[in-house]
């Protein structure tokens, strides 16, 4: 692949000119940024002292079009460190290139930002990940990645970091530990363990072939975004942590899933459903429709 949405078209100016605006608007000068994942904007509710912007209102910025994602950012205190909060991110589905997926991150990197807290909804291959989990990223599978699709295609700016960039510690040991700590203190260990995320591209979910591949190469969970910010991130030189929301499993065989119930319609002909009895009408017996698991 190359050109079009797989190349990063910005250049540092353009990372600088949002920084400074956004520093001229706000007197906090974060040194923690988190991207909310679906669902996790509340995130940004704790924080004290406020200053949100809507993305719509920020010079260069992408534009988020997922539902459940306010589309703001948004400054302020936690537990004494100055953070900045993304409530919505951009994910590739959306159509948005992998240079603008990941735009804000080298924003906050200009920002001074030293530590990129990233969280996801995602899906369960692990037996022991239940929905309702948190499993703290340990490594991560970054599918487009291996496929030629990567945030850092195109010509190297330097000033954020070298052309081929190590990816073997992207997630920080120490606050790995440290959140597991954090676990026992408050009594929650049992919902929290460690794993390696993979991103898909998305936007339809994995077929039953695709979740059983991934978790033979040993996923534990997966989801269709953080990876390629990730990369940007460690790529500039942040310390990174991930924790990924566990919303639901993904069945690995038709037989064993829990959430797959086997139906037999009046006509005798079995039809795999995630929820409820198919039955097929007169002129769909010949040509069944694919039933999805999402
Ligand atoms: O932004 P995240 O990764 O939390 O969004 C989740 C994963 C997919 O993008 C989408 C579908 O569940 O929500
Ligand atoms: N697959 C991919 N992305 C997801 C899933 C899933 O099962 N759940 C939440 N995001």
């Amino acid at each position: 692949p190359s050109g079009g949405l797989n190349r990063c078209v910005c250049v540092h100016d353009d990372y600088q000119k949002t920084a400074d605006w956004l520093l001229s608007q706000t007197k906090h000068r974060p040194q923690v940024a988190i991207i909310c994942g679906s669902g996790l904007g509340m995130l940004a509710d704790a924080l004290k002292c406020q200053d949100a912007f809507h993305y719509t209102d920020i010079p260069g910025f992408p534009q988020s079009t997922v539902q459940g994602h306010a589309g703001r950012l948004v400054f302020g205190e936690l537990k004494g460190k100055t953070c900045v909060c993304m409530q919505g991110r951009f994910h590739m589905y959306e159509g948005h290139s992998l240079c603008k997926t990941t735009f804000p991150v080298r924003v906050f990197k200009l920002l001074g930002v030293e530590t990129l807290i990233v969280t996801n909804a995602a899906g369960s291959l692990a037996d022991g990940l239940k929905p309702g989990d948190i499993m703290i990223i340990k490594d991560h599978v970054n599918f487009p990645g291996l496929g030629g699709f990567n945030p850092l295609n195109g010509p190297n700016d330097d000033k954020f970091g070298p052309r081929f960039p190590a990816m073997s510690a992207c997630y920080n040991p120490g606050l790995r530990c440290l959140a597991m700590d954090i676990a026992k203190q408050q009594g929650v260990a049992e919902l929290v363990q460690e794993g390696v995320y993979a991103a898909v591209g998305g936007p339809n979910f994995e077929t039953i072939a695709e979740a059983k591949l991934m978790h033979r190469l040993g996923v534990d969970a997966v989801g269709m975004s953080t990876a390629p910010e990730v990369v940007v991130a460690v790529h500039c030189g942040l310390r990174v942590f991930g924790i990924s929301l566990i919303t639901n499993k993904r069945p690995l065989s038709p037989v064993s899933a829990e959430i797959m119930m086997l139906q037999k319609n009046k006509h005798k002909k079995r039809v795999w459903s995630t929820r409820r009895p198919v039955i097929l009408q007169k002129d769909q017996r010949a040509n069944p429709p694919q039933v999805g698991v999402a």
